[in-house]
């Protein structure tokens, strides 16, 4: 038994999985699913926004506020780096992680799953934009247009993410999940 981030997994009775990342626009579902997803399959849960806060002792809108953008991608980078490629695992990153070379450099042997949404759903989901600094801009069409791109070419599974509950994503996901996550 092995205990990773708190949970303890059993890495020698299952196969060695690689680890599943979840990407996407903001409002997808990125870090709902990914708690989802890590607790039904009973392995450790990272979220890159969780994992600065904690490293930082700040608020993501405050380090966008006080520090710049810039400065917080260097800051998402590093977390990123800590966990990146750990096996068994699931990671949630922010919607902006995969802009940076380096951030899709270490991430290139996970098994990436891009969670689509329109811009028109962010908005809806992001009811209360004090906590993402970006989701305020107005142009939220135009950055979602810059970045699709990269979510669609890095991803190994791609899947449309409207529902309106998500639990029943985290039924799409799982059956979509190929056989070699079969934890049987
Ligand atoms: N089908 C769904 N899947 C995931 N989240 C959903 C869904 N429908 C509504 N939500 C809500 O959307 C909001 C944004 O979810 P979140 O997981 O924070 O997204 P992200 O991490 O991708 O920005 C949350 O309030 C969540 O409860
Ligand atoms: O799209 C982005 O650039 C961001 C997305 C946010 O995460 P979520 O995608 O989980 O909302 C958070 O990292 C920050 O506000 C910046
Ligand atoms: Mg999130």
């Amino acid at each position: 038994m092995t205990t990773i981030n708190g949970t303890d997994i059993d890495i020698q009775g299952r196969p060695h999985w690689p680890q599943i990342v979840l990407t996407g626009f903001m409002g997808a579902g990125k870090s709902t699913l990914g708690a989802l997803l890590a607790r039904h399959l009973g392995v450790p849960f990272y979220d890159s926004d969780s994992l600065i806060e904690a490293a930082t002792g700040r608020r993501i809108a405050d380090l966008f506020a006080h520090e710049g953008e810039a400065r917080f991608r260097d800051l998402e980078h590093q977390a990123i780096a800590s966990v990146a490629s750990q096996p068994c695992t699931v990671l949630a990153l922010g919607g902006g992680s995969l802009m940076h070379p380096g951030t899709r450099l270490l991430l290139c042997s996970t098994y990436m799953i891009y969670l689509e949404i329109t811009a028109e759903t962010a908005r809806a989901r992001i009811a209360n934009p004090s906590d993402r600094p970006l989701a305020r801009s107005a142009q939220l069409d135009e950055l979602l247009a810059l970045r699709e791109p990269i979510y669609r070419s890095t991803a190994s599974l791609i899947l449309e993410a409207h529902d309106e509950l998500p639990t029943v994503t985290l039924a799409r996901v799982l059956a979509e999940l190929p056989a070699s996550f079969d934890q049987s």
